[in-house]
């Protein structure tokens, strides 16, 4: 490793494996990774990664946009982010309305340990209908869900990069979710209009009884031969918020063994297009803690469009106001579900964690 003026080089290397390069700028990770042309070496990531070149340099616009402006046949160039540590690969797919990368793909692409390692892939796609993008996702299972809360603040960062756009921007994005609407503000946090959330049973989609005014509210979900209390929300994707089960009254999120019920909720015949479950703890009126297991990824660090769902929960639940600070376990998102107008507000960062290129 050495240092020069406001570079960092480091050589890792082995006598087997040719090298591969990276720059980072300076979370910055582009790569070299030569002539193959298939994702059969996520299979095999001894044979690619047990040697490297890495640079660190300090940041450079020029830089920066010379390898977001990068197009061969045969790699695929990304960035990956993350919203609280809910982490995706964002693809450059402005040319096209069919996404680069298959489910297939994705599912290796995500993988942590021979692939990048992410909680989905999102690309960036031409507008439709209007609006200035389309955005589509696939979870780390390949699954394609209508929406993501985190994953629009990236996009709105990405997007920003891509165009060379600085200052405050807003942009509509076509989404499976509707019309979305980020905007990145002067310190870097994106405010993102999420829609109205929606509370008919059958648009959820669930097969639970709506119990309160045409929404599913404190309806008894049985899972493993415990009766939990769950309210069900689509922000465009389906959510199940519990605040307690017959045993627990109020939860203690970090005593929660999340892998193990997590799944039994995802797949309960009650939800036909499986559900991502939010686990709550009331801290405040104005301050809730969740734990959240997804439909396609599991347990992940944090998920706007499940922090959305459970203030609207938490407020027909009417544990809290409708302005609220969300715990998750990577860090806080400000929510509001506004009464007039019923669009709820989602309020958090998104960061660049390092761009880098694959062969696929
Ligand atoms: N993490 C996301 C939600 C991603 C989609 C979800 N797994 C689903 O299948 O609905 C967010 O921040 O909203």
């Amino acid at each position: 490793m050495s240092m020069a003026g406001s570079s960092i080089s480091i050589a890792l290397s082995s006598p087997h494996r040719r090298p591969l390069s990276f720059s980072l700028s300076p979370l910055r990770f582009s790569s070299d990774l030569h002539s193959s042309r298939s994702l059969r070496f996520l299979s095999k990531p001894s044979s690619r990664f047990s040697s490297f070149r890495m640079s660190v340099e300090a940041p450079e616009k020029s830089r920066q946009s010379s390898f977001l402006d990068r197009k061969e046949s045969g790699v695929l160039h990304f960035v990956k982010y993350h919203g609280l540590g809910n982490d995706f690969i964002l693809v450059d797919n402005r040319n096209s309305l069919e996404p680069s990368v298959t489910p297939e793909q994705a599912v290796k692409l995500c993988d942590r340990n021979f692939g990048i390692g992410a909680d989905g892939v999102i690309f960036a796609m031409p507008g439709i209908n209007g609006t200035d993008y389309s955005m589509r996702i696939f979870n780390s299972d390949g699954s394609e869900p209508e929406m993501c809360g985190n994953g629009v603040r990236c996009f709105a960062r990405y997007v920003a990069d891509l165009e060379n756009l600085s200052g405050t921007r807003s942009f509509t994005i076509h989404t499976g979710a509707g019309l979305i609407v980020p905007e990145i503000q002067e310190d870097g946090k994106v405010k993102v209009n999420m829609g109205r959330p929606v509370l008919t049973a059958a648009d959820i989609p669930t097969k639970l009884p709506e119990t309160k005014n045409g929404a599913v509210v404190q309806a008894n979900l049985v899972v493993d031969g415990i009766s939990w209390k769950v309210t069900c929300v689509s922000m465009g994707n389906p959510h199940c918020i519990t605040f307690g089960n017959e045993h627990s009254e109020g939860l203690q999120v970090d005593d929660l063994k999340l892998a193990e019920i997590g799944p039994k909720f995802e797949h309960h015949e009650m939800f036909p297009s499986r559900t991502n479950t939010e686990f709550v703890e009331v801290i405040s009126r104005t301050h809730l803690k969740m734990r959240v297991w997804e439909r396609g990824a599991g347990a992940t660090l944090a998920c706007g469009t499940g922090a959305c769902a459970l203030v609207v929960a938490a407020v027909l639940e009417g544990r809290t106001e409708r302005s609220c600070t969300v715990d998750l376990p990577g860090g806080p998102l400000e929510i509001e579900w506004r009464e007039d107008d019923n669009l709820v507000y989602m309020t958090g960062p998104a960061e660049v964690v390092f761009y880098g290129s694959i062969p696929i």
